[in-house]
């Protein structure tokens, strides 16, 4: 999970917040951005649900929360990973499905996960366009095979 200092210039927030939020469909971040676009911080499970409410209001009908080291129930050797579509009824009221998933850490950093992991959200959701679960699911299956085979090549264990 990215933490300060941003790899974007942080003059460029409001730019994210007004302009590039505001017309995409789906977002993928992880806490540390979640926290950042919305002013808020995260020190729960309803926190977390409220700032995706948040995002929801400033455009995408899809938010993916990457990782979150806070919110897993199972200790801190595990991260959280969030997925949730909200979806307009006929009768005007919205329905959010939330998918969260937990998953082991990896023992190593890495960089680029953010971004390889939006890429296969991508490639499974034009496979599964309306089963954002499964979407989601293999792409964390995907991620942490990728990650644990890259620390394997590193460390040799
Ligand atoms: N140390 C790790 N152990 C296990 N999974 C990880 C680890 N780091 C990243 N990931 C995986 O990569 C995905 C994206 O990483 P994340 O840290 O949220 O993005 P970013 O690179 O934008 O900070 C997470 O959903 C998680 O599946
Ligand atoms: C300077 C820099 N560091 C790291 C990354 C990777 O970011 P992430 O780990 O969030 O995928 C990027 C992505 O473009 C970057 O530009």
């Amino acid at each position: 999970m990215e933490k300060a200092p941003c790899t974007s210039p942080e003059d460029l927030l409001p730019v994210y917040r007004e302009k590039v939020v505001p017309v995409a469909d789906t977002i993928t971040l992880n806490q540390f951005e979640a926290e950042l676009l919305t002013r808020r911080k995260i020190h729960s499970q309803e926190e977390v649900l409220e700032v995706m409410d948040k995002l929801y209001s400033m455009g995408p009908d899809m938010v993916v929360i990457t990782s979150s080291d806070l919110l897993s129930l199972r200790g801190t050797d595990y991260l959280m990973a969030l997925g949730s579509q909200r979806t307009r009824t006929p009768d005007g009221s919205t329905v959010t499905q939330r998918i969260p998933r937990e998953m082991h850490k990896v023992d190593a950093t890495f960089i680029g996960t953010g971004d390889s992991f939006a890429a296969m959200l991508l490639a499974w959701m034009h496979k599964h366009p309306n089963n954002l679960k499964v979407a989601c699911e293999k792409t964390l299956s995907a991620t942490h095979h990728v990650l644990q085979r890259t620390r394997l090549h590193n460390t040799g264990c």
